[in-house]
């Protein structure tokens, strides 16, 4: 497409400079990734200013800038506007050629069971025979492909051309993970998201939102935007954890059709007679559909609140209900989420992705309702991230599990040994002992397990690496405690 082209109907405020009418190729927010014909956008960011990045973007072939302030050193086209996070996602949905107008979107946001959902939707929706693609925590998928990922919810640039490759390679379903910081950004404006999931607002992110109450507006962003493209054939659902004490400011900021879900018959979909083990889930679908029973391999009533989620959102997109009953019993879980560790041992070793307080609460309750013998947890916080979550997560693990191992998460740029202290300062017990050494944290707590005990690895899950300074380290909780399990020693 021409620049002018790209421009015909460009709604902001803008300056021409060095007026020129390249043809664009493509548009990147990283001067990196710039191949010739490139519109380059040079984003303020918290770090550095890709303003800065300009010149070796022309150097690459970039044929456009998009800018805040006129750039002087370089001679092709500059456009410049007030934001250029406003003007990018309009101009990269024109791009790509609009591409979610064409392509069924489902966005998830809520502090916990993102991620969780959109594995859950990605089977039920191939078990409905249709072409899946997802974009979260873990990886981006179209079909089987699987692309690496920077950030939960990537930069406009890079979201609009995926969902482009999505609509051409004909993918029916894309569920996507919507993180609060995406929100704020403005990383997704301009999708045209069908449905619209809420699954719960817990304490996070306090280092980036300054109070729960700008966490909470961040997140119902996704909710005010629902049906802001209006398609008679398209329409559209926002599906609300109804028990979740912040359902009703999600229910208020949408004027869509609202489904809720929950555990009582208040909710449009209901869960009753809810069975947890250690190696399933039972329970009973009531409401939208008549009376089903599910047993699932996904563990705990956090899942099974994820299932009702994935029911709900199904069903609106008219998938049959034994299709779903179907796919919620087939899936075996979702990577480092409530994953075991494959071992002969007579003790249980789990890895999971809990990072905030209210997760490890509710992966703890789980593994208390079926242990026989003591919960061992090792467990630490992300340096650079909220600081006030740091006692309140150690404060959960010393109530509900027999013994703490305190540890390194992704230190980041901060001191380990600091985090551990903010950490410690939640303990009321004695019943803990501090390993900066994460290997050898996770090593420990296998030493000091007997028979019927459960060890909980908690924060990390998928994760493949840990980032100590300025670097990012090879490191696998699940192959760390599998190898020590293998090793032969107690
Ligand atoms: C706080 C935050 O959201 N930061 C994001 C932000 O980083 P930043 O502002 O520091 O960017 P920067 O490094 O200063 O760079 C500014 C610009 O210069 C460009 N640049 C930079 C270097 C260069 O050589 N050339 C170049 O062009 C960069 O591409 C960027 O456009 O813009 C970057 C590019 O888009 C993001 O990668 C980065 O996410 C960082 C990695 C991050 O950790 N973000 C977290 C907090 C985040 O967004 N998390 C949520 C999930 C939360 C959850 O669900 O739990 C997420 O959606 O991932
Ligand atoms: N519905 C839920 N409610 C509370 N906790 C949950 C729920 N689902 C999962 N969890 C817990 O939260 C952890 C993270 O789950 P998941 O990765 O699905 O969430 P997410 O919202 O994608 O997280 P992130 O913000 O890091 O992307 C899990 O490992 C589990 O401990
Ligand atoms: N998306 C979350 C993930 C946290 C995972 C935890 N392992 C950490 O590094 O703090 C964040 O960026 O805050
Ligand atoms: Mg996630």
């Amino acid at each position: 497409m021409h620049l002018l082209n790209l421009l015909d109907d460009f709604p902001f405020v803008y300056e021409f400079i060095n007026k020129q009418n390249p043809k664009i190729n493509m548009i990147t927010t990283d001067s990196r990734g710039v191949v010739p014909g490139a519109l380059f956008v040079c984003v303020k960011g918290y770090t550095v200013d890709g303003h800065d990045f300009a010149k070796d973007a022309v150097k690459k072939g970039a044929v456009c800038l998009l800018v805040e302030r006129e750039l002087s050193e370089v001679d092709i086209a500059q456009i410049k506007v007030k934001d250029v996070f406003r003007a990018l996602s309009y101009l990269a949905n024109k791009m790509y050629d609009y591409p979610t107008n064409d392509l069924h979107t489902i966005g998830i946001t809520g502090t916990n069971g993102k991620t969780s959902i959109t594995y859950i939707l990605e089977e039920i929706f191939r078990k409905n025979k249709e072409k899946t693609a997802l974009i979260g925590t873990i990886q981006m998928k179209i079909g089987d492909q699987i692309f690496p990922i920077k950030n939960t919810t990537p930069e406009p640039s890079y979201l609009f051309n995926s969902f482009q490759t999505m609509r051409n390679e004909k993918v029916d379903h894309c569920m996507m993970e919507v993180s609060s910081h995406a929100l704020v950004e403005g990383r997704v404006r301009g999708i045209d998201f069908d449905v619209a999931i809420f699954t719960n607002l817990t304490q996070d992110h306090l280092d980036y939102h300054p109070t729960m109450t700008d966490y909470r507006l961040a997140k119902e962003r996704l909710f005010q935007q629902l049906g802001n493209r209006y398609d008679p054939k398209r329409p559209k659902y926002a599906i609300i954890n109804r028990d979740d004490s912040y359902a009703e400011f999600f229910i208020d900021a949408t004027s869509q059709p609202v489904v809720t879900y929950g555990m009582t018959s208040t909710s449009d979909l209901y869960a009753s007679d809810i069975q947890l083990s250690a190696t399933s889930t039972t329970f009973t679908l009531n409401g939208m559909v008549d009376e089903v029973t599910i047993k699932s391999k996904l563990i705990g009533k956090f899942n099974v609140y994820n299932m009702l989620a994935a029911t709900a959102t199904a069903l609106v997109c008219g998938v049959e209900i034994a299709v779903i009953k179907a796919a919620l019993e087939a899936i075996p879980g979702v990577k480092g989420r409530f994953q075991p560790v494959q071992t002969a041992r007579p003790y249980s070793v789990i890895v999971d992705y809990a990072h905030t307080p209210d997760s490890l609460k509710n992966v703890l309750e789980t593994i208390k309702s079926f242990v026989h013998g003591k919960i061992y947890c090792v467990v630490g916080c992300g340096g650079d991230r909220d600081k006030s979550k740091r006692p309140l997560m150690a404060g959960v693990s010393d109530t509900y599990s027999d013994f703490t191992i305190l540890t390194s998460d992704n230190p980041r740029s901060e001191e380990p040994l600091a985090i551990l202290r903010d950490m410690e300062k939640g303990m009321t017990t004695k019943r803990y002992l501090i390993e900066s050494d994460r290997k050898k944290a996770i090593e420990q707590a296998i030493d000091l397990a007997t028979e019927e005990d459960v060890i909980l690895i908690a924060g990390k899950g998928h994760e493949t690496y840990q980032i100590i300074g300025n670097e990012t380290l090879p490191f696998d909780d699940y192959q760390v405690a599998k190898d020590y399990l293998d090793k032969g020693v107690k």
